[in-house]
């Protein structure tokens, strides 16, 4: 597989430099070809003037015709010729550029359709505000608003509503479409990058399928989507249509729920919406605590807890600017498209997880930073991670735009492991806490979501969201199901450290009852 650009907006920041030694290169041969074309401009309209009022008899003119085409032509053809060879060069060195690095290829470009139908579609953004480059925030601050220095062209429309199209998303399709046809009112003559007769005869095609699709087979399914009512009138008219009364959202949460109830929580979540009664809310609350460890004596731990059951803590500004900076330079050149666990147990490259990640082992450090903060997460959780059986390395992965990773659970031993690392797994035990630190903030979008908890969490950089996936028991928890975000505006960041059961036995022994559960720090 190609390492991609789309997954990571540490990858377009390395694309924005290479993108600008091909413009530099550009430039100098602009510069180069108006000067020649100077030349042959001044050639062109010294004969027009001729033509135009004197006459050959004039003895002037005479010489003057004579000298353009001896002396004159001779400096145009030395011009034209030398700015074929600077064509030419310049083809070959920006060829050759481009060649000895990686440059983005047609998957990026649908990579990135793909994020702006997600993100139109899980932030319900505004589809006459988009195409205009225009986004408003979503998260815990006063809503900020992002104004792109460019807007999409009426082509740039249609290429996305093409791409939903092709992914079954009709809804999506006709929404692109329509922005298509508006924007080509509003690009000026000359510069139009599309046409009402290029886009009027697929949205009318699509908006038949959409409708004809709704009919036979529903809304929703495996590969397609669409409305919830037709767009013809005549059909939305049917008496199927109508809804008996508005359909009222209800959160059910501590519970299992069918994955488009998941999705409806998750999207709402990651809207910034409560899905939790304020009575349920109401037993959260902040403290300070040294956990028992002489390391945090002096600088207590501040715990903010987000949920009781499952147990799921902020603790706030654990990790130090200087080490987040480290963090992200220790894992920038490591980073490689994110991979999940196939049911077989091999690790594949994945739609349903993109960013890119690296994991670092704390020996990989010359400065000892990562040592130091596994020492910190050690403290902070009250586990043994000092060795390889007790806890993983740190794995860093940054989410490009509209970078997400779905419902999951971390822990994944509810099966016997299997695969080639499954006598390994079977030994150090499921994933028993997650620490997981946000290497920055993200002005938009980007929260980490529990659907069945109901509960949110926006990154802060520098603050390290905790939680417990096994009970004291070691028996899976489904309520911390758990996912990332869309990353609507901005680079997100963020860095794990996973502690398996099985060291712990000394200190963590199993509850009372056999449903007890951890509530610390
Ligand atoms: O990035 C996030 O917010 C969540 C990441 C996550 O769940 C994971 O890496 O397992
Ligand atoms: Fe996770």
């Amino acid at each position: 597989y190609s390492e991609d650009f789309f997954s990571s907006t540490s990858r377009l920041e390395q694309l924005v430099g290479q993108e600008e030694v091909v413009v530099d290169k550009l430039e100098r041969y602009l510069e180069e070809a108006y000067h020649s074309l100077e030349t042959v401009r001044s050639y062109v309209t010294s004969f027009r003037e001729m033509r135009a009022g004197s006459s050959i008899h004039h003895p002037v003119e005479a010489f003057l015709m004579l000298r353009r085409l001896t002396v004159d032509w001779d400096i145009v053809e030395d011009d034209l010729r030398r700015q074929a060879n600077q064509t030419q060069e310049t083809l070959r060195s920006i060829g050759g550029f481009r060649a000895d690095r990686p440059f983005p290829e047609a998957d990026d470009l649908h990579g990135a359709a793909v994020a702006l139908i997600r993100l139109q579609d899980t932030y319900q953004l505004n589809m006459t505000q988009l195409p205009r480059g225009h986004i408003a925030s979503f998260g815990p601050e006063p809503a900020a608003e992002f104004q792109s220095a460019q807007e999409l062209t009426a082509r740039d429309c249609l290429f996305i509503g093409r791409h939903a199209f092709s992914r079954g998303l009709y809804d999506a399709a006709i929404e692109w479409f329509e922005a298509a046809l508006w924007r080509t009112e509003e690009e000026p003559e000359g510069a139009v990058t599309a046409t009402r007769d290029e886009i009027e005869p697929l949205l009318t095609s699509t908006i038949k399928l959409h409708d004809s699709v709704l009919e036979e087979q529903g809304p929703r399914g495996e590969d397609w989507r669409t409305n919830p009512v037709p767009i013809d009138r005549r059909l939305a008219e049917q008496e199927r249509y109508q809804p008996p009364r508005l359909a009222v959202f209800r959160p059910r949460l501590h519970q299992p729920q069918a994955e488009a109830e998941e999705e409806e929580h998750y999207q709402r979540l990651c809207r910034g919406e409560r899905l939790r009664s304020p009575a349920e809310e109401a037993d959260l609350s902040c403290h300070l605590t040294s956990n028992d460890s002489p390391l945090l004596l002096l600088s207590p731990l501040r715990v903010e807890v987000l949920s009781r059951q499952p147990y799921i803590v902020m603790l706030h500004q654990l990790v130090t600017e200087t080490e987040v900076s480290q963090f992200q330079e220790l894992a920038g050149p490591r980073l490689a498209t994110s991979r999940h666990r196939h049911p077989d147990g091999e690790f594949v490259a994945s739609m349903s997880r993109i960013s890119k990640n690296a994991w670092i082992p704390d020996d990989e450090d010359p400065t000892g930073m990562l040592a130091r903060v596994t020492r910190r997460v050690a403290a902070s959780s009250g586990l043994k991670c000092d060795n390889d059986m007790a806890a993983e390395a740190f794995q860093v992965a940054n989410y490009g735009i509209g970078g997400l990773y779905v419902t999951h659970t971390d822990h994944h031993m509810a099966e016997v492991p299997r695969g080639p690392h499954a006598h390994w797994e079977t030994m150090i035990g499921d994933r028993l806490a997650t620490w997981m630190v946000y290497l920055s903030d993200v002005p938009a979008g980007g929260a980490t979501v529990f659907p069945r908890a109901g509960v949110t969490v926006w990154p802060e950089r520098g603050s390290v969201a905790f939680w417990w996936n096994l009970n004291a028991a070691g028996k899976g928890d489904d309520d911390t199901r758990h996912a990332a975000c869309p990353v609507l505006h901005g680079s997100k960041w963020v860095s794990n450290k996973w502690i398996h059961y099985n060291e712990q036995f000394r200190t963590k022994p199993c509850g009372l009852t056999p449903d007890a559960i951890h509530q610390t720090p």
